[in-house]
């Protein structure tokens, strides 16, 4: 978090220090094998509406995809090793100039696959929105501010389908 501070062009503790005391969740997700694997979707698109995930695929069974350029891409798992997914939060507090990746999981026709996602935000009662400093450089917000109960509030109404929760967070000009 340091190195993206830094490479937003602020203090290397800016962006870390909105996640101290923050919340972090896990979801274990159990994939079962499917013969009709291609008929089927794991988990629907969607971005991580949290800050930043530590996302390991347990079992080395491949499955995990991310959206690039309009393409599904397979990241093939590593064992041991974990996958630091951008959320929606960094995408608001950086003013978009990191975006949140789209991804979604596919199933496996014959073996089963496990995956474990920690889901990092910042404090419950703190805000969400673009930090000021980012705001200035951009002469503009483009993402509105919001409490992070409020926040929580939208998203848990919301279901998954790609990006579409930034949208009612993003600011017209
Ligand atoms: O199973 C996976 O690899 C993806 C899990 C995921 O995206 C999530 O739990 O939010
Ligand atoms: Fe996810």
């Amino acid at each position: 978090m340091k190195f993206m501070s830094r490479n937003l062009g602020l203090n290397s503790e800016t962006l870390a220090s909105k996640f101290e005391d923050g919340t972090q969740g896990m979801r274990i997700n159990y994939y079962p094998p499917c013969v009709e694997a291609d008929k089927v979707i794991g988990l629907t698109p969607h971005s991580d509406a949290t800050g930043l995930t530590l996302l390991l695929q347990v079992n080395d069974v491949q499955g995990l995809q991310i959206k690039k350029n309009g393409k599904w891409i397979v990241v093939k798992p590593v064992p041991g090793a974990f996958i630091v997914n951008i959320g929606d939060i960094i995408e608001i507090m950086s003013n978009g100039e990191f975006k949140s990746i789209e991804h979604r999981a596919v199933v496996n026709p014959e073996k089963q696959r496990i995956s474990i996602a920690a889901f990092h935000s910042p404090h419950i009662k703190g805000i969400v929105g673009p930090l000021p400093d980012l705001v200035k450089k951009h002469c503009k917000a483009n993402y509105k501010t919001i409490s992070t109960e409020d926040y929580i509030r939208l998203i848990v109404t919301n279901k998954l389908d790609g990006k579409t929760q930034l949208d009612f967070l993003k600011q017209e000009d």
